[in-house]
């Protein structure tokens, strides 16, 4: 299951991106927001930073105007790898180098056929651990001395 948040600045490039998880028969869990109406970024993050880490949802989607905000957010939470990604090479190695688990994008930086590209790419790559591992362990490490 993927989770998948926005605040307005995002919130119809989220809305593609469902309907796109939709047609693929890729589970997901809105968690808002539901309009174009103004929201917090903050909030969304960490509803959906905390449904990843607590292992109710696999993976993340997160999307704000710029995609800066709502990834800064989301990795102040213990366990979250939030990747701000707007080209497919990086959704690609953000996976398989860093193990991302939140991949952010920006709905005013990009346009809606890239931003679907990128996640097809993100959710279709894995991690290839190896030297990759204690990398990322490292990363974790420094979660728990923090
Ligand atoms: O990109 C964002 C955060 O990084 C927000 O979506 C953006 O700051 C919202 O701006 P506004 O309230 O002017 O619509």
């Amino acid at each position: 299951m993927l989770a998948i948040g926005s605040d307005h600045g995002g919130f119809r490039l989220k809305e593609a991106i469902k309907e796109y998880l939709a047609a693929n028969q890729i589970g997901f869990c809105d968690f808002g927001t539901h309009s174009v109406d103004s929201v917090d970024y903050p909030d969304i993050a960490k509803t959906v930073a905390q449904a990843v880490a607590a292992g109710e949802c696999e993976r993340g989607i997160l999307i704000c105007g710029t995609g800066i905000g709502i990834s800064i957010a989301a990795n102040k939470m213990k366990g979250i790898r939030a990747a701000l990604c707007h080209d497919v090479f990086s959704a690609k190695m953000s996976r398989e180098h860093n193990d991302a688990n939140i991949l952010a994008m920006g709905e005013r930086v990009i346009g809606q056929g890239l931003a679907l590209m990128i996640v097809e790419t993100w959710l279709k790559s894995e991690f290839t651990g190896g030297r990759h591992e204690n990398r990322v362990c490292k990363i974790t490490d420094m979660e728990q001395n923090r």
